[in-house]
């Protein structure tokens, strides 16, 4: 059966002096959009530059379309990093040339459709745009050769909520044939809540949690209340606890908690923060 997986990533480790990938795990399927989250520095980054072989991985293995990820072709692939940077001067015509000498595939019709929808000059020179232009031209060069994946680091970043959205349109129609998939990393939880099938949060190195969205919405909820009333929930519900001025809030399964007790429905900023700065009390 033709595997319904379009990036497979298994027990990937990488080493730096002061940080180490652990045994990252994730699973992609086609057709899905998977946000990856995790404070700075957790090694989002890295884990996409492990994918795509930018940084050389330890051990582990990176599959993307059924095969090793250093035998794909990286026109299949469409790629945002907030730091890769073109030559000053390059211009959005500059860039077309370049890359229709590049990818077999390049499409200038659908890159400069997109400079024309995100308002970028094409004359212009890449060093005077903005920021979020600088990012919207690289999106354009990504949704421009008929990749199947997209891997982007923080493609949203810095981008007016207007323009956002608007991205968030562009990735939905991106997957819709269910053929397509895109890996993101954000520090922008609700655009997950959006559009994302699938939630990967990484913390120091290692994987906390790989869920669909809507089971770990449903999955988690929130609890409030104080020490005492803490004290009568199932322990084997609460999963981190937080304390502050207001009282104490905790990290609760919903199905573990059961009927006598309320949970609201959590928000990935809500669950993020739980798991990283919470008391950690772990269920069974
Ligand atoms: N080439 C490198 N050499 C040594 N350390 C590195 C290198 N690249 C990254 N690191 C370190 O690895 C850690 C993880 O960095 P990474 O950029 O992957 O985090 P991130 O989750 O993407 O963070 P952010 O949300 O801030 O972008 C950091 O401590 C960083 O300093």
């Amino acid at each position: 059966m033709e595997n319904q997986n379009i990036l497979e990533v298994h027990g990937l480790c990488k080493k730096y002096k002061k940080f180490a990938l652990e045994q990252v795990d994730l699973v992609l399927p086609k057709g899905c959009i998977m946000g990856f989250v995790g404070e700075n520095g957790a090694g989002k980054t890295t884990t996409l530059k492990c994918i795509l072989d930018i940084a050389h991985r330890d051990s582990g293995s990176v599959d993307i379309f059924g095969q090793d990820s250093r035998k794909a072709d990286m026109e299949d692939i469409g790629v945002v990093f907030v730091e890769m940077n073109y030559q000053q001067d390059i211009t959005g015509n500059n860039i077309n040339t370049m890359y229709r000498n590049i990818y077999r595939n390049w499409q200038e019709d659908t890159f400069f459709g997109y400079l024309d929808r995100f308002g970028i000059d094409r004359k212009k020179a890449y060093k005077t745009a903005s920021r979020g232009m600088q990012l919207k031209l690289q999106l354009a060069v990504a949704l421009s050769h008929r990749a199947r994946l997209l891997l982007l680091d923080e493609p949203t970043s810095g981008l007016d909520p207007v323009v956002r959205d608007e991205m968030l349109e562009i990735f939905q129609d991106f997957i819709m044939d269910e053929e397509h998939s895109i890996l993101f990393s954000t520090h922008i939880t609700s655009d997950l809540e959006k559009i994302a099938d699938y939630v990967v949060m990484i913390h120091e190195g290692r994987v906390i949690f790989s869920e669909q969205k809507d089971t770990l919405l449903y999955q988690y909820g929130i609890w409030k209340g104080n020490d005492s009333s803490l004290a009568k929930l199932p322990k084997n519900a609460v999963l981190a606890v937080s304390r502050s001025g207001f009282g104490v809030s905790a990290l609760v399964n919903r199905e573990k908690l059961g009927r006598n007790f309320e949970a609201e429905r959590p928000s990935i900023d809500e669950i993020m923060l739980h798991l990283i700065k919470g008391e950690q009390i772990w269920a069974e």
